[in-house]
């Protein structure tokens, strides 16, 4: 059977406040939620690679005094047949179905990581993957970045943003498209609209013209095609390449004029500069700006981030 409980999206937070002071009293009390997932155990499921999310979310699952399982489904499983109906004669033994049905036999909660593969802007935003897990996991399922989001990212980022802000303003975040070699996904960014959208800030959504996210997730935001305006009085510069989601997947430019140097950073209210990590330096932004940033403040909290959230999905399976 199917669990409700489930971590993917900002619509499974109830009160976005209320996880980012727990998530601070979780920092100043690392082991005090110990004994909240004792004799529990997580499964880590990644299709793509991971440094901080497969390290954060074991560390996170231990404070809870959980167990982890992790399988890299690349490298270590079984190639899946992800069609239904498939006639399975080819390279692929099993079926994602009978795969996800299995990994959650063994554990109390079910984390995925699925990236877009950003051929087919329908399937990628019809988020089958995370949808077959949804659908055939016995226990909560977890998103660990699926193809349209990243909501353990944007938890870490709406944590950070309220330790880093000036008492007594409500802050100016501005989400920057950067340029960057290879296609990414619009995961992150998505995320960050969505959680910052639910926070108690101003944002303003910098990209260049054929960038923009999807309508449903800027609604209501200001899209600001010139950088160095955008830039005036912010007090926060997020920076985040992504394919363009209007030609699905195309890189439509590279322009250099879009990294984040100290000369735009100059422009702010001396902003501090945010990235989700991996960052490619000196095309993204330069060494100048990551090494003046909060970068690794994120990264740490990413920690604190899993924990609540898993510890919030536990309390749900308990009720
Ligand atoms: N989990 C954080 C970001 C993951 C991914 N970045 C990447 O694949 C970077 C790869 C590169 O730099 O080639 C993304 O943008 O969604
Ligand atoms: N920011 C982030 O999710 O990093 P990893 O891809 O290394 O997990």
């Amino acid at each position: 059977m199917s669990s409700t409980a489930k971590f993917t999206n900002i619509t499974d937070v109830n009160n976005l406040n209320a996880w980012i002071e727990e998530a601070r009293y979780l920092k100043r009390n690392p082991h005090i939620f110990k004994k909240v997932g004792a004799g529990k155990c997580i499964g880590l499921v990644f299709f793509n690679p991971s440094l901080r999310t497969r390290m954060s979310s074991q560390r996170a699952a231990q404070l809870l005094g959980m167990d982890t399982i992790v399988l890299n489904v690349g490298s270590d499983g079984w190639n899946l047949e992800m069609s239904d109906g498939a006639v399975m004669d080819q390279g692929a033994q099993e079926h994602i179905k009978d795969a996800i049905q299995v990994m959650s036999q063994y554990c109390d909660l079910l984390a995925v990581r699925a990236f877009a593969d950003l051929k087919n802007r329908e399937e990628d935003y019809s988020e089958r993957i995370l949808n077959d897990f949804i659908k055939y996991s016995d226990v909560p399922v977890i998103s660990l970045e699926s193809a349209t989001g990243h909501p353990l990212q944007a938890f870490a980022d709406m944590i950070t943003i309220e330790e880093q802000r000036a008492e007594g303003r409500r802050p100016k975040v501005v989400l920057t498209w950067a340029p960057h070699p290879r296609a990414l996904p619009q995961a992150v960014a998505n995320s960050f609209v969505e959680w910052v959208k639910a926070s108690d800030a101003d944002l303003v959504i910098t990209n260049p013209e054929g960038y923009d996210l999807a309508k449903e997730v800027t609604e209501g935001v200001k899209v600001e095609y010139d950088q160095d305006k955008a830039f005036a009085d912010a007090d926060f510069i997020y920076a985040k390449n992504w394919s363009s989601y209007e030609e699905y997947g195309k890189i439509l430019s590279t322009d250099s004029a879009w990294q984040v140097t100290s000369e735009k950073m100059a422009l702010t209210n001396n902003a501090k500069f945010m990235h989700c990590l991996p960052i490619r330096r000196n095309v993204v932004a330069s060494d100048e700006v990551i090494d003046n940033s909060i970068v690794i403040k994120q990264a740490e909290n990413r920690l604190f981030a899993a924990a609540v959230a898993f510890k919030k999905v536990l309390e749900q399976i308990e009720k």
